[in-house]
């Protein structure tokens, strides 16, 4: 059964806050906002109510929900050097988003990445110590058996929380098999710790994993839904989530002259549809619209609705409500690729998820030449950044080349996590025999991209222009991480585990090779950041450091956009971390 359909007319109806979209961020404001009866809340959700669907439950299932109905099916603009092949952006449709459909990984950044945000918008409490309190307190987390433990399960209990929604455990089905002998030889070949748990704000090491899943046997998904909706919140008289809904337009109370900076926009209510050609209904919101729509449809809906570089607005023929230059630029997009072997054994000693990963540094990946790699990447950053200006893909030049200054300094003198080698091992099915392999990413790239509307159709899905590859340093590192990979499994005692390699079917025999097979055969790793970023006006942001977007004076982003630099980590710990520090900051503006 649908969350909430209710046969109201919301037409009719208003509400202290609409938010748009209920995934991940949005149902975890929405969530907190409704704890106060008093306060009316509405979320209108694109997709289906789908928690008892295998595909979202099972963990599992993980890549059934892909290019699915519970899939937006947007894709990337055509790669050049693939025949103009468009890749999958995969996104939930469904409550939840795609925290419903997602690896259900949990892991966290390094503090001095979070230490990078403060610089951006001149607040304090955007660092590690500040977020990092409301990450902990969207967790429960549970200490591993011993079971697990002898499986390399391993965590520290001070760096958790105990009493938040979501939960957090180490898989009842983790597997045995390559895993430890994988963190093993990934030691040997790049010199790396073992470190007991990614979310202590140290990354640089080799480390099993907790997932967002229910610590029983069920070892169900802890969705954003399940975790902050299902059970008491759901009961709520002043809380609705219409599902199947797709916000369409954002309705201004005010218009503002396009030559006046000065004047600020005020939201009146959003407009929605349940399809392309069904009626327009508007809902009323009393205090503010909140963005919670992910980094790919924010954006898309701030520029329908008149908010945007105006080059892009006219192109699509919507009249420009309000110039800001950010909107749906800075996109920082990581880029995946997949090896994968024969293990002698079918037995891979559990179900999974898999949970081992490798996160080495780029001293470890380029070896004895970082110090050249790095002065030549130094070098080139200042004419490099005036070109993502030049063609669009950021709103200011010389912010951004502080921001690539900061996050090369990041991986080159802190020596933070430059790529994620994650270990993977899929069952044997009847038709097919048992793989291991990994899936593996540079972590921070330096790329930037763009995802902005095409028409004024809501309908129609924005252009996403991910500019894989932008920065020959994205590639390296991406070649190196992919070659290495290879090598660990190489390396004993992992090489004595497998049987051949698969993927790639033949070996390349070099470097050049070895770029070649990442640049055919890459997707994307769906953590798209930075949209909309929180950065000061002047750097080009579109959020200040209340999220609130700057020349309108009620709307607010609280999803994965406003993130403006790439972390070392899986996504969700930090967003929710964003939307419950959102929700307090909206509390405290009530008063
Ligand atoms: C395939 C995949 C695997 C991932 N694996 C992991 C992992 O293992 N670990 C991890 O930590 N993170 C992972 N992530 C990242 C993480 O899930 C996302 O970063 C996170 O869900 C983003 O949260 P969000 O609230 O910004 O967007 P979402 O969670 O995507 O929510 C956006 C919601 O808005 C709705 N919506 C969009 N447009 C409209 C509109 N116009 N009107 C109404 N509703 C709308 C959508 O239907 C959706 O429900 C993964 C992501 C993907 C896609």
């Amino acid at each position: 059964a649908p969350a909430k359909t209710p046969n109201i007319t919301l037409a009719n109806d208003s509400f202290d806050y609409v938010i748009v979209g209920g995934g991940l961020t949005g149902l975890t404001v929405a969530s907190r906002l409704s704890e106060n009866p008093s306060i009316k809340v509405l979320v209108i959700e694109g997709g289906q109510d789908n928690h008892n669907d295998p595909r979202v439950y099972d963990v599992r299932t993980y890549g059934q929900a892909f290019e699915s109905d519970l899939d937006y099916n947007m894709t990337s603009t055509p790669i050049s050097w693939r025949n103009g092949t468009k890749l999958p952006m995969a996104a939930g449709k469904t409550l939840g988003g795609s925290g419903s459909i997602n690896g259900a990984s949990w892991t966290k950044g390094p503090k001095t990445q979070y230490d990078l945000l403060p610089v951006l918008i001149g607040d304090e409490s955007w660092g590690w110590d500040g977020l990092n309190q409301y990450m902990l307190g969207a967790e429960h987390f549970y200490a591993p058996s011993k079971e697990l433990k002898s499986k390399g399960a391993d965590y520290d209990g001070h760096k958790h929380g105990f009493s938040g929604p979501v939960q957090v455990s180490f898989a009842q089905g983790m597997f045995g098999s390559i895993q430890q002998p994988a963190l093993n030889a990934s030691q040997q070949l790049w010199g790396l710790d073992i470190i007991d748990d990614a979310a202590s704000g140290i990354v640089n090491g080799a480390t099993t994993i907790p997932n967002m899943v229910q610590p029983d046997v069920s070892q169900n998904r802890s969705s954003p839904y399940t975790a902050y909706i299902l059970g008491e919140p759901k009961q709520r008289d002043n809380l609705v989530i219409l599902t199947g809904h797709r916000v369409v337009e954002i309705s201004w109370r005010n218009t503002c002259a396009e030559e006046d900076p000065d004047c600020v926009l005020t939201a009146d209510g959003v407009y929605y549809q349940t399809s392309r050609n069904s009626e327009r209904l508007f809902v009323k919101a009393i205090r503010e619209v909140l963005l919670a729509a992910g980094a790919m449809q924010s954006p898309q809906l701030l520029e329908l609705s008149g908010v945007g570089d105006p080059a892009i607005l006219k192109k699509a023929r919507v009249p420009v409500k309000k110039t800001l230059m950010g909107v749906g630029k800075n996109l920082q997009e990581q880029t995946k690729n997949t090896i994968t072997y024969t293990p002698k054994s079918d037995d891979l000693e559990g179900s999974g998820p898999s949970s081992a990963i490798a996160f080495p540094n780029v001293h470890q990946l380029v070896g004895n030449s970082s110090s050249d790699v790095y002065a030549e990447t130094v070098a080139g950053l200042a004419s490099y950044a005036a070109e993502l200006e030049a063609k669009g893909l950021v709103a200011n030049g010389t912010a951004t080349h502080e921001i690539l200054r900061y996050q090369v300094a990041n991986l080159f003198n802190q020596s933070e996590a430059a790529a994620e080698i994650f270990f993977t091992l899929a069952t044997a099915t009847d038709t097919s025999a048992a793989t291991v392999g990994a899936d593996l990413w540079n972590l921070i790239v330096l790329a930037r991209g763009t995802i902005h509307i095409s028409s004024n159709n809501s309908f129609d899905l924005p252009t996403v222009e991910p500019s894989y590859f932008g920065h020959p340093l994205d590639l390296q590192l991406q070649t190196l991480a992919t070659k290495q990979a290879h090598e660990v499994y190489s390396t004993a005692p992992l090489v004595d585990m497998v049987t051949e390699c698969v993927l790639p079917a033949s070996i390349p025999a070099d470097y050049a090779g070895w770029e070649t097979f990442v640049k055919n055969t890459f997707t994307s790793v769906w953590h798209p950041i930075a949209t909309l970023s929180m950065m000061k006006e002047e750097m080009g942001g579109v959020v200040d450091n209340k999220l609130k977007v700057y020349g309108i004076s009620n709307v607010r982003v609280v999803d994965a956009s406003v993130l403006p630099v790439q972390l070392s980590a899986h996504l969700s710990s930090s967003l929710y971390g964003i939307a419950e520090k959102a929700a307090v900051m909206i509390r405290e503006d009530q008063k």
